[in-house]
């Protein structure tokens, strides 16, 4: 079997897919190697689900390359080698846990113990439960059972606790976390920075159908921890406050300038020098949003 021959977990190269105008996934490369797990981060309508949907067989790319161990998605989710967690539904109201479980297990050659794969995933205790009794927090892990019963190598999720409260939240990453260490691969999505800082080895940022930034999640973070600086500036205009030295990002809203800055004691200076009747100024840290936008090269001058 192709698992055996050294080939990484995922081997993306030059994926593309458009919808109508919509350049969807516009050239994403991406190697990730055995035992990472990686995060895939963005705003909305970045492309991370419909990169994630290439990767695991389920459209097709208008171009570029996809191995899984080295073979294609299809071939690698027959033999259980890529683990994909369903989306809502998937589970039926009158069948338990454990029976769901199995059907599964049932599909694959080599699967892990229902028993395993249930406790992996933190549901042991609700075997014999019917799906229709279940929380959300519930369900999304018998659906992270039914991902990994097969023994996959790579396992893929996309936003998998995205209707989860805090709580259930927790407790899916601290399953997913105990099964990255058992050194299996795990590519999730998340609009969530702080997801991927607490769970991620490595984090891949896309924007606008593109990958804008790659790298361990310290390196990534250290680039978003840009400031803001807010002041009253009678008279002051976005444009023009977007060309103070260090300005990423410039708004005036409701008689306040909000800038973004790499370096907000360069920007104070010169703001202060350019308007002297400049006051009420507050330093503060870069919000996510923010932080997004800097990241993905979005210098927005608006008024
Ligand atoms: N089936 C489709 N038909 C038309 N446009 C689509 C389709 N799927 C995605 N798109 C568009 O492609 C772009 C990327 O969408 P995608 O869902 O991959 O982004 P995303 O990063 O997963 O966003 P979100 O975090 O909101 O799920 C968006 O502009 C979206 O509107």
């Amino acid at each position: 079997m192709d698992i055996h021959n050294g080939a990484p977990a995922l081997s993306v190269a030059g994926l593309r897919k458009t919808y109508g105008e919509t350049r969807a996934v516009d050239g994403v490369d991406l190697v990730v190697g055995r035992g990472e797990v990686v995060a895939l981060l963005g705003p909305n309508g970045a492309g991370k689900s419909t990169t994630i949907d290439m990767v695991v067989g389920l459209i097709r790319p208008d171009a570029g390359e996809i191995a899984v161990f080295g073979v294609t998605p299809r071939e690698a989710v027959r033999e259980g080698l890529l683990g994909v967690m369903p989306q809502e539904g998937a589970l039926l109201d009158d069948v338990t846990v454990g029976e769901t479980v199995a059907l599964i297990a049932s599909l694959h050659s080599a699967p892990v113990p229902v028993e395993e794969a249930l406790r992996r995933a933190g549901v042991a205790g609700l075997a014999g439960r019917r799906a229709a009794r279940l929380s959300g927090g519930q369900k999304q892990r018998v659906r992270f059972a039914m991902a990994l019963v097969s023994g996959p190598g790579l396992l893929v999720l996309d936003e998998p606790t995205a209707a989860l409260d805090v709580t259930a939240r927790r407790e899916f990453w601290q399953s997913m976390h105990a099964f990255a260490g058992t050194g299996r691969t795990v590519l999730f999505s998340t609009h969530h920075l702080e997801e991927a800082e607490a769970y991620a080895d490595r984090v891949v940022l896309m924007h606008a159908g593109r990958v804008v930034a790659d790298g361990p999640v310290s390196a990534v973070m250290a680039e978003v921890s840009g400031r803001t600086v807010t002041a009253t500036v009678p008279g002051a205009r976005a444009e023009d406050l977007g060309t103070l030295p260090g300005v990423t990002a410039a708004h005036v809203r409701e008689g306040r300038a909000e800038l973004h800055c790499a370096d907000p004691d360069l920007t104070l200076r010169e703001l202060l020098a350019r308007y002297p009747d400049a006051c009420d100024v507050e330093v503060g840290a870069l919000g996510l949003e923010d932080a997004f936008l800097r990241l993905t090269g979005a210098v927005e001058v608006a008024g």
